[in-house]
C-alpha cells in the first residue's frame, strides 16, 4: 500500500481542482486526450529571500502516482455534480472512461534533496495531455510544500551549525498532513529528529522530546516534579527549567542530576523555553559546569528561527540543541512556494513537437518553451552555473547561457567543464523506474549538495544570485516567440 493511502485510507485521484477534470472532459470530447504533451513544474523565486531551494516531495509524488485511479465511488460523486444549467457536469461516457484510465505518463525529476533555483524544472511530465493535466494540482501540492519546509529546515540547521535541531512543530502545523509532511521535509532538510511520533513510525525519523510545563505544574513544587520524572525515566531526563524562576529551575535540575548520578544514571539536559536565551544559557552552563555536570546539554526552544539562532550564537549562547516548531513547519516568513506547472511543448498530428510559451507582461512570468533539462556545470571549487536547455535538440546548441530576466547577462560554459544533467527518469509509461531512496540518503544528499555551493549563495542575508541561464538558442527561440506573440504583424 502506498504511504499516502496508508495515511488517508482513501484514493486520491479527486485531490485536484475541478478545472482539471472539466478540461479532461474537454480533451476527451474533442478527441485530443491522447495528444502527447510536456509540462514543467518550476518556481520563480527562492523562498525566504534566500539564494537556493531544496527540492522535496518526489517520494510523495511517486506514491501518489502508484495509487492513482478513479474508483466507482469517485465517479459516483462526479456524476452527482451539476453545471450552471442544472444538467450533469460530466457525461456518463466520460466518467466510464475515467474508471478505465491508467496513467501512462513519463516523469523526469531532480532527485529529492537537490539544490535547485528559479526557472529550473523540478519535475517534467510527458504523456497524453489529459493525463498530464490531471496530475497538475496534486504534484504542485506535494512538491511546493515539502520543498518549502525542506528549504526552511536547511536554513535553520545551517544557522545551528553542528548542533542538532529538533523539529517540535506538530501542534502548530497546518492540519494533519501539514504536520506529517513537515516532519518529513524538516528531517530531509537537516533536522536531527522530530517530536512527531506518527512521522517517526511512517518515515523512520528519530523521535525525541523533553517534557511540558504541565508536568511541573501538576506538582506542588518543581523539585518534586523533576524527582518523579527522574524516577520514571532515569535515562531520559531533559528538565524544562523555566516554569517558575529559570535559574532556580536549573538549580533544582542540578540537584536531581546529582542524585541520578549517584544511582548510576546521567541527566541528559535542561530546556530553556522563555526569557533571554543567551543570558540564561550562559548562566545555566556555568551552574551546571560548577556542579560537575559538564555533559548536560542545554536545549532551547521558544519561537526560534534561523535569524534568532544566528543572533544567539553571536551573543555567545551556550545552547547545544535547538527545538524549533512554529516558524519551521508553517514557514512563518513565507508560507508558500509559488511553484507552477506549465505546458512546454505539444505534438501535432504529424508527430512534430510544437514548443509552447505562456506570455506575460512580467518577464519573470513568461514560461520557457520546449522539453527542458537542466545541466549543472562544475569547476574545481564546486557548482558554478546551471544551463536550462531544450532536449528537442540532441545536445545544447550553444555554450553560452543567457540570464532569463536580463539578456545582457551572459556566460560562456566551456564544454571541458564537468557537467551533470539534473532531471533523471523516475517514471516510464506509468511505471516507477527510479530506485526507492531512504530519507537518510536524501538528507545526506542535501548536505553534500549544499557543500557544492559557495557560501555567498548559501548565506541568509542578501545572498549572491547563483547563475542560471537559458542556453542561447533556447533564449533566442523564446525571444522570437515573445515578439511573434506581441507583434503578429511584423513592424
Ligand atoms: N538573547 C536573545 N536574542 C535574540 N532573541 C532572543 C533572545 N532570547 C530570546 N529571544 C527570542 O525572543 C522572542 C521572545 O522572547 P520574550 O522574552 O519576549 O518572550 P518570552 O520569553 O516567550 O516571554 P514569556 O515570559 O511571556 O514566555 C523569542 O522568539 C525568543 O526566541
Ligand atoms: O516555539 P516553537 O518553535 O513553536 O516550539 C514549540 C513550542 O511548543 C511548546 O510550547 P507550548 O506552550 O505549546 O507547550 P509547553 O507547555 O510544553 O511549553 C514548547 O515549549 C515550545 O515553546
Ligand atoms: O519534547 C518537547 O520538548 C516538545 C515537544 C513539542 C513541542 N514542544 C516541545
Amino acid at each position: 500500500m502506498s504511504k499516502l493511502s496508508q495515511i488517508y485510507q482513501t484514493p486520491l485521484a479527486l485531490l485536484t481542482d475541478l478545472y482539471q477534470l472539466t478540461m479532461a472532459q474537454g480533451y476527451w470530447k474533442s478527441g485530443r486526450s491522447e495528444q502527447e504533451a510536456v509540462f514543467h513544474l518550476f518556481f520563480r523565486k527562492n523562498p525566504f529571500q534566500g539564494g537556493f531551494t531544496i527540492a522535496a516531495g518526489l517520494e510523495y509524488v511517486l506514491d501518489y502516482l502508484k495509487q492513482f485511479r478513479f474508483t466507482d465511488c469517485d465517479v459516483d460523486y462526479l456524476a452527482s455534480l451539476e453545471g450552471n444549467d442544472g444538467a450533469s457536469l460530466f457525461s456518463a461516457e466520460f466518467l466510464s472512461y475515467l474508471t478505465r484510465l491508467e496513467l501512462r505518463c513519463d516523469l523526469d525529476a531532480v532527485p529529492e534533496g537537490t539544490v535547485v533555483f528559479p526557472h529550473e524544472p523540478l519535475v517534467r511530465v510527458r504523456g497524453p495531455i489529459l493525463q498530464c493535466q490531471l496530475l497538475e494540482t496534486a504534484l504542485l501540492n506535494l512538491v511546493n510544500y515539502q520543498s518549502l519546509i525542506a528549504t526552511k529546515s536547511a536554513r535553520i540547521c545551517a544557522a545551528a551549525g553542528s548542533d542538532p535541531v529538533l523539529e517540535f512543530g506538530l501542534r502548530r502545523a497546518q492540519g494533519i498532513d501539514g504536520g506529517l509532511a513537515a516532519s518529513r521535509a524538516a528531517y530531509l532538510g537537516g533536522c536531527a529528529a522530530t517530536s512527531n511520533v506518527l512521522a517517526g513510525k511512517l518515515f523512520q525519523i528519530p523521535v525525541k522530546g523533553t517534557h511540558a510545563h504541565s508536568w511541573v505544574m501538576s506538582f506542588d513544587d518543581e523539585l518534586a516534579a523533576f524527582e518523579e520524572y527522574a524516577d520514571a525515566m532515569p535515562n531520559n531526563c531533559v528538565f524544562l527549567v523555566d516554569t517558575y524562576d529559570t535559574l532556580d529551575g536549573v538549580r533544582n535540575a542540578i540537584q536531581v542530576g546529582l542524585q541520578l548520578r549517584k544511582s548510576g544514571h546521567e541527566m541528559v539536559g535542561i530546556r530553556l523555553d522563555s526569557g533571554d536565551l543567551a543570558y540564561l544559557s550562559i548562566e545555566a552552563r556555568q551552574l551546571l559546569d560548577e556542579a560537575g555536570l559538564t555533559n548536560v546539554a542545554i536545549v532551547a526552544s521558544n519561537d526560534l528561527d534561523e535569524g534568532i539562532i544566528t543572533s544567539l550564537k553571536t551573543q555567545g549562547a551556550t545552547i547545544a540543541v535547538w527545538g524549533v516548531g512554529t516558524k519551521l513547519v508553517t514557514a512563518y516568513d513565507q508560507p508558500a512556494l509559488g511553484g507552477v506547472y506549465k505546458l512546454g511543448a505539444i505534438q501535432n498530428e504529424t508527430g512534430h513537437w510544437e514548443r509552447k510559451l505562456k506570455l506575460s507582461e512580467q518577464a519573470i512570468k513568461t514560461s520557457t518553451p520546449g522539453i527542458l533539462q537542466v545541466r549543472r556545470f562544475f569547476n574545481s571549487e564546486g557548482a558554478m552555473a546551471d544551463m536550462i536547455y531544450d532536449e528537442l535538440n540532441p545536445q545544447p546548441v550553444s555554450d553560452i547561457v543567457v540570464d532569463p530576466l536580463d539578456p545582457t547577462r551572459r556566460r560562456l560554459l566551456s564544454r571541458d567543464l564537468e557537467a551533470k544533467d539534473l532531471l533523471i527518469p523516475v517514471v516510464r509509461a506509468g511505471q516507477i523506474v527510479k530506485e526507492c531512496e531512504t530519507l537518510t540518503q536524501i538528507r545526506q544528499r542535501v548536505q553534500q549538495q549544499l557543500s557544492q555551493f559557495h557560501t555567498s549563495v548559501r548565506r541568509h542575508t542578501t545572498p549572491h544570485e547563483y547563475p542560471v541561464g537559458l542556453e542561447q538558442e533556447l533564449h533566442e527561440f523564446k525571444t522570437a516567440e515573445i515578439l511573434r506573440a506581441r507583434h503578429p504583424h511584423p513592424m
